[in-house]
């Protein structure tokens, strides 16, 4: 799998309060990164991507990187994230993906019967298929010089097979859960394939550079508890326990975010899953979150984007309360989704620096 992170001589990193939170440890003030911050409502982000194929930029090392350093150069986040997409692994799997403007990803095939299984790449050969994402992670590991740790992340099973049978993005997600209950070997023929692309995607990306892992079951509220159980939480914990066997037997200690969106129902599953962190969306109150998970992990989360469309003050006051509801420990502040492309990028600085001084205050009391 090439040479471990380590073998690369990157840079030292200088500020591990992300990583440190990930761990339950103690911090000078609460880490903060945002969903989506290398995204479109970053005129610099609109300029660079102006006329180029999305995917054909998700396929350029340099063009990656670049993307991945213009929040960092703007906000003091505590940590990057890779620019990619969670679609380059039905690509990998042999299924055309497009980016269609003002559509989004489009599957001109998607899945339709069980026998089109027998189309997807039996075994896929993850370095040759993704290695443009591990050289953009080692190049902008290198260019970050240590700045804030960069995250990896992979979409999980269920959300994949969701966008390969919808063919993009929908409200229902009635074709893939037509499958669920019409098809159930099938899907778990397609959810275990799928693991094991993201097992060993998600270990070329530690290879690579990455210093944390995240795992987006975005979809995950459209299932109920009952096929939550079934068809999301087994492969989520099984990526989890195979990844980080596979790193200790290296030696190493990668922190793993689980970010399963309205998924509350499985809140106290999610946080006894192998997982260091687990990420809340808007709709779980914190106080509640954390007696539900009983201290066992960390939390990431959870304003609602769309307060970021409230004046400063109302957003630092929104804040403060979030950061006395999870308190200053074990915790990373994020949104509880992505940015949206006609946010202020203002105001996403207000609410990066309320954060910083909210906690530092707490901190001191
Ligand atoms: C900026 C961007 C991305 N993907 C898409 C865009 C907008 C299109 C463009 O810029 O042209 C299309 C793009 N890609 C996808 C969508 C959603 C489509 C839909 O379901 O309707 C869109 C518009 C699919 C996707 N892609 C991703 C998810 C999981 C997170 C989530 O729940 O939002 C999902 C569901 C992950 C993703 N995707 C991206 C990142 C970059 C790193 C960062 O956060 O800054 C990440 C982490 C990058």
């Amino acid at each position: 799998m090439g040479g471990l992170g380590g073998e690369k001589h990157f840079p030292k990193l200088k500020n591990d309060t992300f990583l440190c939170a990930c761990h339950g440890q103690e911090t000078n003030h609460v880490p903060v990164w945002c969903m989506r911050q290398a995204g479109r409502y970053l005129p610099e982000f609109r300029e660079f991507r102006a006329g180029k194929d999305f995917f054909e930029t998700c396929r350029s090392p340099a063009a990656c990187c670049e993307l991945t350093l213009q929040p960092l150069r703007r906000f003091p986040f505590d940590a990057a994230i890779i620019f990619s997409d969670i679609l380059v692994i039905p690509q990998a799997m042999g299924m055309d993906v497009q980016m269609v403007a003002g559509k989004g990803p489009t599957f001109p095939e998607p899945l339709k019967e069980p026998e089109d299984l027998l189309l997807l790449q039996p075994k896929v050969d993850v370095n040759k298929e993704l290695g443009y994402v591990f050289k953009a992670i080692t190049l902008t590991r290198h260019k970050l010089d240590g700045k804030v740790p960069l995250i990896g992340f992979t979409g999980a099973p269920w959300t994949l097979m969701a966008y390969m049978i919808e063919g993009g993005g929908s409200t229902t997600h009635s074709k893939a859960k037509r499958w669920l209950y019409r098809h159930p070997e099938a899907s778990h023929k397609l959810l275990k394939m799928l693991t094991d692309v993201i097992v060993e995607y998600l270990l070329g990306q530690v290879a690579a550079g990455a210093q944390a892992l995240q795992v987006f079951e975005s979809h995950a509220g459209c299932l109920g508890p009952v096929e939550f159980q079934e068809f999301s939480l087994p492969y989520l914990r099984d990526i989890a326990r195979k990844v980080k066997d596979q790193l200790k037997e290296s030696g190493q200690d990668v922190p793993m975010i689980v970010f399963a969106k309205d998924g509350h129902y499985g809140l106290e599953d999610l946080s006894q899953s192998h997982y260091e962190v687990v990420g809340l969306d808007w709709t779980i109150d914190p106080r509640s979150a954390r007696e539900r998970t009983g201290g066992k992990v960390s939390l990431q989360g959870n304003m609602d984007p769309c307060a970021l469309y409230a004046p400063k003050e109302r957003i630092s006051e929104i804040v403060k309360k979030m950061l006395e509801g999870f308190g200053t420990r074990g915790y990373i502040a994020n949104l509880g989704h992505g940015l949206y492309p006609d946010m202020d990028p203002e105001n996403v600085g207000a609410f990066v620096e309320a954060v910083h001084t909210h906690s530092r205050h707490l901190n001191l009391k």
